[in-house]
């Protein structure tokens, strides 16, 4: 069987490689590695200073206490603390060595790509079961760790009647996801987890290299900060002008072309050069620049270019080039989602306050200007430092994080044992590391960020228009009173009295594509007999998530009343379609005066957690909140599989970011662990568009399978 091979060098991938696996186990458990990194043996990855490699030292009493540097082992569980030692800022993994005193790790990683079940390869199908994975597609060689069951998130505290669950949501068993964020909740929490003002404010000292950055996405329920709370900020990008230069407004985050080699690459290491603009053409903002891009700037490459059209571009409303000191706007940004982005200077530093509470580090937290609270902390305030840089200081300070495998256990430098700076400006930079693994053309690997994107766009509006020249259509079928609630059949020549309806759902993102893009895999399966409906639905920012899921629910209940002589419906949804027709599967069909005849479904590169959404540029245009998220994510309402409940195919692609393939693998986990019968196959050598567009081929292992689900049902 081949083997995948897992993105290269990303910071993720790069740390596991040189650590061995033990470092996917303190990825994985959140804790860090006593002793620091040199402790380990790991060596130093690139782009980290030697200082934030070998992690800094808490000078205060820290629970964590562990053997002095270079005395740890660097394996999970294996250093006891020392009362004596200095402290390593983290936690061991498990075992004794976590004091009684700290509640266990809260925060499941998003990272989780090790635990994939087996997968079918083209020509080999394989039943799928949640223990026996072999090994993670291209997991390093080396002894085989063994793995922690599967975590499911307990069971959620009933919610309030209306807030509980989008209509036609049916409650599930209670499958649900542990918590990945260790932030309150609301947009307070969002606020907290990425403030550009913040970010930004710590200009060059930001956790991440200046090419990873990205501005504030706007938060539109979030109160905007007085603007005399706020500073001017230097970002230090005066000093090197960017592309453009014009205007004065700069984009954080949109590389210039020399900004942008250094932005280390989850491809290739050491490629110097791919991870740079993209053109200005990169869906949503992302990470500009960083890898999978086009090549860098002086290089050859498409440089700032077209777009891939207007819906594939929402990013490209903000500001670009320009030079000097910015400083970000993080109030609510009624021109664009990314945020305003304004001269520095423009506010003056509150004379009044303490120099401390101007320099809005965590002594700002502490201070009465903040929140209105009273001081929790009377330590001095001690100069600021400087920042790691990179992503990689995520996983080289013990999978840092709340979200990304554990809590950080940086304490604040006085003695008041809150979080310190090093635990926010983490989880501000961990977001960065999302934006990656939720930009799929990031991971392909035919054709690298925006041209992937293009590609894929091409392909399926060339194979829907080849569809319609070639089948029997009924096209922009109204199903119900909105523009977008229209849907296309394509029909066989000669329809039997009854036939299987093979019900599409596209992807992109919930704000891109349409049905007139999705009739590509009509003519593989017209052929056979095989009825193929697009379903068209308001995509964002017209559609919100709720009105989507409700939109594609009636599209169901439509053909169901519709036509009779449907048999049987299997239902098939590509990467935010998938999503969709999972949310298919939970619906509560009482509501619409008929169950529709679902009799399989095939999803396609999905999310089903929409959590983690939240932390990244899909959100700019679909705005949802967290309890948004929450009552729209098919992993938190995972039903009780009924004795009529259909078969169901989570497939994913090999070239897929290893967040689409925990996603994938642990929803498949949640349906059968409520009884569904599901499996799970992970497709080798496609990435995350064409293990869709291949859908127009017959010979394709996926148009095979799907067949065979409507034969045998
Ligand atoms: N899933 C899609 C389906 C269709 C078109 C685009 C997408 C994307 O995900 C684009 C995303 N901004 C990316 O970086 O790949």
């Amino acid at each position: 069987m081949p083997m995948t091979v897992a993105p290269s060098a990303s910071w993720y991938t790069s740390l596991r490689r040189q650590a061995g696996s033990a470092s996917m186990v303190f990825l994985r458990e959140g804790g860090g590695e006593p002793g620091g990194r040199a402790a380990a043996g790991v060596p130093r990855p690139r782009g980290l200073t030697g200082r934030a490699w070998r992690g800094r030292r808490c000078r205060t009493a820290c629970p964590w206490r562990t053997s002095p540097a270079g005395s740890g082992t660097g394996r999970a569980g294996t250093a006891a603390p020392a009362a004596s030692a200095p402290c390593c800022g983290t936690q061991p993994v498990s075992g004794p060595a976590r004091p009684r005193s700290l509640p266990p790790p809260r925060s499941r990683p998003y990272l989780f790509p090790e635990n994939m079940g087996p997968k079918i390869t083209c020509g080999q199908s394989q039943p799928v079961s949640g223990a026996a994975a072999p090994a993670p597609a291209g997991s390093p060689p080396g002894p085989a760790e063994p793995r922690p069951p599967p975590r499911h998130r307990p069971a959620q505290p009933p919610r309030p009647p209306g807030t509980d669950r989008a209509p036609g949501n049916r409650p599930g068993p209670g499958v649900a996801a542990p918590p990945h964020l260790d932030l309150p909740a609301g947009p307070a929490g969002r606020a907290g987890l990425h403030t550009g003002h913040r970010e930004a404010a710590h200009g060059s000292r930001s956790a991440l290299p200046r090419s990873r950055r990205v501005p504030p996405r706007a938060q539109p329920d979030a109160a905007p900060r007085p603007r005399a709370a706020r500073r001017p900020i230097r970002t230090g990008l005066a000093a090197r002008p960017a592309n453009g230069g014009a205007g004065g407004r700069v984009r954080l985050g949109r590389p210039g072309a020399g900004r942008a080699a250094a932005a280390p690459s989850p491809r290739g290491r050491g490629r110097k050069g791919v991870g740079a603009e993209v053109g200005g053409a990169c869906w949503g903002a992302g990470p500009r620049g960083g890898p999978g891009a086009a090549p860098a700037g002086p290089g050859p490459g498409p440089g700032p270019g077209p777009g891939p059209g207007p819906d594939l571009d929402p990013g490209g409303q903000r500001p670009r080039g320009g030079s000097g000191t910015v400083r970000p706007d993080p109030g609510p940004t009624p021109g664009g989602p990314g945020g305003q982005w304004q001269r520095a200077g423009t506010a003056r530093p509150d004379p009044e306050r303490p120099r401390w509470a101007r320099l809005g580090t965590a002594r700002g937290r502490h201070g009465p200007t903040r929140s209105g609270s009273a001081r929790l902390c009377s330590a001095r305030p001690r100069r600021r430092r400087r920042r790691r840089h990179g992503p990689g200081a995520l996983a080289a300070h013990g999978g840092g994080g709340s979200g990304a495998g554990g809590r950080w256990r940086w304490r604040c430098r006085c003695r008041c044992r809150r979080p310190g700076p090093r635990s926010r400006r983490s989880r501000r930079a961990f977001p960065q590391e999302l934006q990656q693994q939720y930009s799929p053309s990031r991971w392909a690997r035919r054709l690298r960020g925006d041209a992937a994107v293009r590609a894929h766009v091409e392909a399926v509006t060339a194979g829907t228009q080849r569809a319609r020249a070639s089948t029997r259509t009924s096209l922009h079928v109204p199903y119900g009173e909105e523009d977008g609630e229209r849907l296309d059949l394509y029909l066989p020549e000669e329809p039997s009295e009854t036939f299987p309806a093979f019900v599409y759902i596209h992807g992109g993102y919930w704000q891109s594509l349409s049905k007139d893009a999705s009739g590509f895999a009509a003519p593989a399966l017209v052929a056979r007999g095989v009825a193929v409906v697009a379903v068209g639905y308001d995509t964002a920012p017209k559609g919100h998530m709720d009105a989507m899921v409700l939109q594609v629910r009636r599209s169901l209940a439509f053909l169901a009343k519709q036509y009779s002589g449907i048999r049987g419906i299997y239902l098939c949804g590509h990467s935010a379609g998938a999503h969709l027709a999972a949310m298919v599967l939970c619906t509560d069909w009482t509501e619409f005066g008929v169950v529709p005849d679902i009799r399989g479904a095939v999803l396609v590169s999905g999310v089903y957690d929409l959590e983690p959404i939240l932390h990244t540029y899909v959100n700019d245009a679909l705005n949802m909140s967290r309890e948004v998220a929450q009552r729209n994510s098919p992993m938190l309402c995972v039903t009780q599989a009924v004795p009529t409940a259909c078969e169901v195919l989570v497939a994913v692609a090999q070239h897929d970011s290893p967040e689409f393939r925990r996603q994938s693998q642990e929803y498949s986990q949640a349906l059968r662990s409520a009884g569904w019968a599901v499996s799970l196959l992970d497709l080798a050598s496609v990435d995350h568009f064409d293990i869709i567009e291949k859908l127009s081929e017959d010979t394709y292992i996926l148009t095979q399978i799907i067949l065979n689900m409507i034969a045998r049902a």
